[in-house]
């Protein structure tokens, strides 16, 4: 199908804590590793004729890094789960309003039923948009939307 043809290279960000995903408190953020969401999205974002990097860090300063580096790497759109950094980085903010990027925040969790301190994010008003409280679905629907805006933007 003709989706094959853009080539789109997407920028999938986890924060911290992620890497123990389906470890525990499987309840809250299911039971999927990140490994595997990672595999599968892999795959949904081949189908969209999109080359999707996945990456994960515990260090602020090192998704950071990686936010520079996509700026300068025809990187065409950043999803990103920012974890606990959604709540507390305003340097996380700074580096993706520099980069111009569009990005989609996700959140696997409803981070609007949890904790008060879950409810704002740095980074929401910068986004394109937000998915949450949809578990490792919200990758999907966040790679599907963006491929969207990506080719209404081509066509205008
Ligand atoms: O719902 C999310 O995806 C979220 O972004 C993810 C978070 C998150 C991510 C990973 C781990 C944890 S807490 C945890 C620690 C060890 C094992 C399981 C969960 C929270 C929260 O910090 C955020 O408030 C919400």
């Amino acid at each position: 199908t003709e989706n094959n043809q853009q080539n789109y290279r997407f920028l999938l960000l986890n924060g911290p804590n992620l890497n123990l995903l389906g470890q525990r408190e499987p309840d809250v953020y299911g039971s999927a590793t990140l490994a595997h969401i990672e595999s599968e999205l892999r795959h949904k974002a081949e189908a969209l004729g999109v080359t999707l990097d996945c990456r994960q860090s515990n260090a602020e300063h090192e998704l950071i890094n990686w936010i520079h580096e996509a700026a300068t790497s025809n990187v065409d759109f950043i999803l990103i789960n920012p974890a606990a950094y959604t709540h507390t980085s305003i340097a996380l903010r700074d580096a993706l309003a520099g980069t111009k990027l569009p990005f989609i925040e996700v959140h696997l969790s409803n981070i609007h039923t949890r904790e008060s301190f879950r409810r704002h994010s740095y980074l929401a008003e910068l986004a394109v948009g937000v998915i949450c409280g949809l578990g490792a679905q919200g990758y999907e629907l966040a790679l599907q939307a963006a491929v969207a805006q990506l080719q209404q933007r081509a066509n205008t």
